[in-house]
Parts: C-alpha cells; structure tokens; sequence
C-alpha cells in the first residue's frame, strides 16, 4: 500500500482537486490519500480563533463568515450535479454551523484545536464528495478514529497501527482511503494536531504504520531544491536525498517538509518522494536510506531563532556548568538547535518563546545573561559535508562580508550551521547559491 499527501496548495482550487482525483487513480495500487486544508484556511482558522482569544467576537463573526463565502463558491466550481451540490453544501453548513456556535460559547484551548481542526475535516469530505460524483469509489477514514499523541505530544505508532490496519480490515475490498493531515486526538483524547505543516507528518505516521512500500509528497514544486525557491532566483531539484539528509533540511527550514516528518519513514525505511502536482511528469526528489555521494546538496534557513549567551568567570575550568544550563531547558522542555562554547561563555539557540521568561530567570545565577531575539540559522546540508575541505573554504569566502554570531562545525558530519541576524537571512542565502552553486 502506498500513501500520498497532497497539500494545501494541490487542494487549495477546484480544478487542483480535479487533478489529485486523476492522480490518485492513475493506477489499481491501494493507496491511503491524505489531505491537508485548503491553502489559507488554516491560516484563517487561526486569526478566528486568535480574535476569540481577544474577546473581538465581531471581528471573529467577520472572519468565519469570509471564510464561508470561499467554500461557498468553491463547492460551486468542485461539483456539478444537484445532489453532489446538495451534499458538499451540508458539509459547509455543518462545519460554519459549528463556527458559529463557538462564538457563543467561551473560549479555551480545547476549543482552539477544534477550530484548528476544521479545515482538514472540511477538505476530505468535500473531495470525498466530488470522487463520488465523479464515479470514483473511496473511503473515508476519520483521522480522529486512529491518529494519536501521548501526554508528551509524540505519536504512538502503535496505537495507531492498530487501529488504522483494524479500519482498512473492514473494508477489505476497497483500495482508495481518504483521511486528514494535521488532525488527531491527544492523551485526553481531545482534537488535537501535529503542529502547523504537520500533514507531512501524519503521511510519515500512517506509512510507517502500515509499512507502506512509499510515502508520496505531493505540493506545489518538483521536489526539494538546493535553496530556497522564495530567497533566490536559481535553484534546481535535488534528485535524490537520503534520510539524514532531508531530516537536516527538514529541520533547519526547508519548508517543503515538516521537520518531524523524516524520522518515522526512516524508522521503517520507507520511501519518500517528493513530487509536484502541477507537473507529475517532473521526476521530483526521492529520499531513501543512503546518500548518493557526497558534498553539499542543499542550504536551508530557519527563522524565529533566539540566542542566548551566558558569560561567567566561574566556568573557567569547572566541570558541570553545562549540564546546570541544560537541566533548564529541559525542565521547560525547550529544544537547544545550535551551541557554541568558549573557556567563560556558552551561547545557545532555541526556536521557543513558550518558557523563555522562566528559562532566563533560572539562568541568572550562573552568570550574565545576553538575549538577541531575531535570529536565523542557515544550514549547509549533505553527506560529509564537514569533512569535504573545500566546502568550508567556499563557505568562509561566501560569506566574507556576512556579520556572524555562531558558526556549529563538526556537530553533525552532515551540517555546518551558521547563526546570523535576520536582516541577514536573505543575502546569506544568496552568497551561498553563488558561492557553493555558482548560482544567482
Ligand atoms: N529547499 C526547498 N525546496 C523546495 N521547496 C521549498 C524549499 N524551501 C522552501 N520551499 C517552499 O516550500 C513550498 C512547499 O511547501 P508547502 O507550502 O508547505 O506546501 P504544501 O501546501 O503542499 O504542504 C514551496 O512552494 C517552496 O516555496
Ligand atoms: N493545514 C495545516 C497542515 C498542513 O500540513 O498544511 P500544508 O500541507 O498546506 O503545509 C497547516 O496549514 O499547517
């Protein structure tokens, strides 16, 4: 059984909906299809609740109702005949109806994740409903019947293979399944989600749970290039990746993948490739156990990056300070991405404000305390990368004229990671097309 996800982008029009029906049946393979929201709908979904969270019920009111008038007319073009009409117009009355009762009711975080989750349950039964105008049997699978986190918000493959292989038992007979991305149920078996993008991960979750033979990724662009498409003029695809690889890219921002959603296909070696819906034919990226040589294959960049440095003498030649400073973030549960240390100062990065307040009171003691909010890692990935000498030479020379903060080397044997001032995020990217891919 395969797995394909389509993103917000591939479903985000009528006619893109259209094209992922002609996709998904261009061969007999079993296949579960997982859908995310229409793109801008979760974007949506989130000043609603955002509004209510204000207490601005008016503004929410405005909102919901905008939001509305787009799945009106979507429907309108998504369907033809009167009883598919008459049926993806329920869907929409169902879900608004929903919307807006919660106007009415007092918000809360559960409530929140309801709203959250609205866009990909509408999504799927909306396409659930144009495959069956268009003569195409389908199943749907509620991903809130199988899909879960524990306590600590990681899945439990498990559980979930469970009781996903349980559901396709009982229709034995079928071979196309629609489910949401982004959606589940946590430890109290409220909805929940897997954090914004995360329809990649459900993919990942549901192929390593069925043991897929591959997990296809279908959005908007022929795969993962070298750079990033939005900062600079030239890139290509990359043909081929290994797992180590696009967990890198992945994680330090190439927004082409959700960072969590590598691991659970290269748990069970599975398969991902990364194709474009506007042009199937194209070849795209495939991502598989081992690399394919080595060297730089692609530069990525994360943002909302805070660096914090602590400077005191009564390091110098103590053992122990370290793991004092660790034991705070991971009492706030905070993950470190980048750390650099000299004899009296240690500097750490973190992507989260969440528990920052409490991190750096808890920090105070162990000496001075800098904070530069703003920050951006961009990451050189591929294979060996740091042990391939011309690569930091290139490197260096690129960014001659780039004011650094940190620079990570040999922490990984497939990333150097460089900390620079957002302002900088743009022409470091740059530098580096040219001066590693002798690219504009
Ligand atoms: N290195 C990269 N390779 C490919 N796409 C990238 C890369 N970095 C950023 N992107 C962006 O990721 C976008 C696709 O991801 P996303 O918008 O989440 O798609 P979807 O809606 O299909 O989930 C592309 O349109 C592209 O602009
Ligand atoms: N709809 C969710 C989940 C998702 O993965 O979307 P996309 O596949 O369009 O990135 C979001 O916008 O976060």
């Amino acid at each position: 059984m395969k797995v394909l996800k389509f993103g917000g982008t591939s479903v985000g029009k009528p006619e893109r909906m259209h094209s992922v029906a002609q996709l998904i049946t261009a061969d007999q393979d079993a296949k579960i299809v997982v859908l995310s929201a229409l793109s801008g709908t979760t974007n949506s979904l989130v000043e609603i609740a955002q509004s209510l969270a204000d207490g601005n019920k008016a503004q929410a009111k405005q909102q919901i109702d905008k939001l509305e008038a787009h799945y009106r007319s979507f429907c309108e073009a998504l369907v033809k005949t009167d009883a598919a009409r008459a049926e993806a117009k329920a869907i929409v009355d169902e879900h608004f109806e929903f919307l807006n009762i919660i106007l009415k009711i007092s918000f809360n975080e559960a409530l929140n994740k309801d709203i959250l989750a609205q866009g990909e349950l509408l999504s799927t039964k909306l396409f659930t409903v144009y495959l069956q105008e268009a003569g195409i049997k389908a199943v749907l699978l509620p991903a809130l019947d199988f899909m879960s986190i524990d306590e600590f918000e990681e899945p439990e493959i498990p559980r979930i293979k469970t009781r996903l292989t349980a559901l396709i038992d009982q229709q034995k007979s079928e071979h196309i399944f629609i489910t949401q991305g982004y959606i589940c149920r946590n430890a109290k078996g409220e909805v929940d989600n897997l954090k914004r993008g995360g329809s990649d991960y459900s993919a990942s979750l549901i192929g390593a749970a069925i043991q897929a033979s591959e997990i296809q990724i279908w959005t908007d662009i022929d795969g993962m290039h070298n750079n990033d498409p939005r900062v600079v003029k030239k890139t290509f695809p990359i043909d081929q990746l290994s797992f180590d690889e696009a967990a890198e890219l992945a994680y330090f921002g190439a927004k082409i993948l959700h960072p969590a959603s590598i691991w659970p296909a290269q748990h069970f070696n599975i398969p991902v490739k990364l194709l474009n819906t506007m042009q199937p034919e194209a070849k795209g990226t495939i991502i598989t156990e081992l690399p394919n040589g080595n060297g730089v294959k692609a530069v990525a960049a994360k943002d909302g990056i805070i660096a914090i440095k602590i400077k005191s003498s009564r390091m110098l030649l103590a053992y122990g300070f370290l793991r004092k400073i660790f034991e705070v973030f991971e009492k706030y549960r905070t993950p470190i991405d980048m750390i650099t240390t000299s004899e009296v100062a240690v500097s750490i990065t973190i992507d989260s404000t969440a528990h920052l307040e409490q991190i750096l009171k808890e920090l105070q003691p162990f000496g001075t305390v800098e904070l530069d909010h703003h920050q951006t890692i961009v990451s050189i990935v591929g294979n060996e990368v740091a042990a391939t000498p011309s690569i930091i030479q290139k490197l260096f020379d690129s960014i001659a004229e780039i004011p650094v903060r940190m620079i990570s080397y040999g922490g990984s044997r497939h990333n150097i990671s460089i900390l620079v001032a957002a302002q900088y995020k743009d022409k470091t990217l740059q530098v580096l097309n040219k001066g590693l891919f002798n690219l504009e």
